[in-house]
């Protein structure tokens, strides 16, 4: 698919889009090349279409490469926050450890309230990164990512997979199996992700693959967790938040984004300890 894509392209409009010289556009051609060997398995993703479509658009205009950026940053960071602030609200306990982490981390770095945080304090958010790295594990923003194997390949596992076959892997279905997670597996339990010093742990990427693994993983990983920890940390300051949608769990929408059915309806509350 990626020859016939450059083969509709041309390599003249292809090179004459920068790609050549451009290290950003380079890694993009990557998994082509890294497809002639073994492993790479010349994999297109699914995710997201128009991002692909996009990726044609930048060889013959770079400048627009940002407009890639939107799209697979926008609905992804919305989706994971959704799911996040809805099982936040239904875990009080974890709702105020992330408010006491919040004003741990104004104090010690001294800064008001009025104040954005800082990419120092968000570090130091632990707890916070844990909360919403386990919302995702549930409810990950791809659910379901699908990749065409270009040339035969041999999984890790020794599966075989045929050129032209399709792969497709469930996070969603991923983070629900007992052999993976443990018998808690279904729980929303952010401590999973923290070591005894209450330290962020992360997992390999194989176990967790929510932002993808290998050469075409997420390139906006560091930034979405800057953008949703900010958002939570500067609303968690202030609010505390209960689901007004009903019992239960609100409903799957699986589109190229896991999103919730019927939107997040929210009754929302000023904390007693919010300063500001
Ligand atoms: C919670 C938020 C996010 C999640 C869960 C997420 C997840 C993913 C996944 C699963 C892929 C691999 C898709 C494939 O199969 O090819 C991907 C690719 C990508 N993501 Fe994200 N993403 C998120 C946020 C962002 C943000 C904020 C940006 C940019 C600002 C971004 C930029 C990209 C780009 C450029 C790619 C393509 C990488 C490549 O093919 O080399 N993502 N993302």
């Amino acid at each position: 698919m990626a020859r016939q894509e450059a083969a509709r392209l041309g390599a003249g409009e292809a090179d004459a889009g920068g790609a050549r010289h451009d290290p950003w556009l380079r890694r993009q051609d990557r998994p082509r090349a890294e497809g002639e060997g073994r492993g790479g398995a010349g994999a297109q993703g699914r995710l997201p279409v128009a991002l692909r479509r996009d990726r044609q658009a930048q060889r013959r205009e770079p400048p627009r490469r940002g407009t890639n950026f939107v799209l697979a940053g926008r609905d992804t960071t919305s989706s994971a926050l959704t799911w996040f602030f809805w099982l936040v609200s239904g875990q009080p306990d974890v709702e105020d450890r992330i408010a006491r982490e919040i004003r741990a981390v104004r104090a010690s770095s001294g800064s008001t309230d009025a104040a954005a945080f800082s990419f120092d304090e968000l570090r130091e958010m632990h707890y916070l990164h844990a909360a919403i790295t386990e919302a995702m594990r549930l409810y990950p923003p791809v659910a379901m990512d699908s990749h065409c194997c270009q040339n035969d390949d041999v999984l890790p596992d020794g599966t075989f997979v045929g050129k032209g076959w399709q792969v497709t892997y469930s996070a969603y279905a991923m983070a629900r199996l007992e052999e993976l997670w443990g018998a808690d597996c279904e729980e929303f339990r952010p401590e999973r992700w923290l070591d005894e010093d209450g330290v962020f742990r992360p997992e390999s990427p194989f176990k967790y693959p929510v932002f993808h693994g290998g050469p075409r993983m997420c390139l906006g990983k560091e930034m979405a967790y800057i953008q949703m920890k900010s958002i939570a940390a500067c609303v968690f300051e202030r609010f505390s938040f209960r689901f007004v949608g009903g019992e239960g769990r609100p409903g799957l929408v699986f589109s190229v984004t896991l999103r919730m059915e019927g939107g997040l309806p929210m009754r929302v509350k000023k904390r007693r300890d919010s300063v500001c």
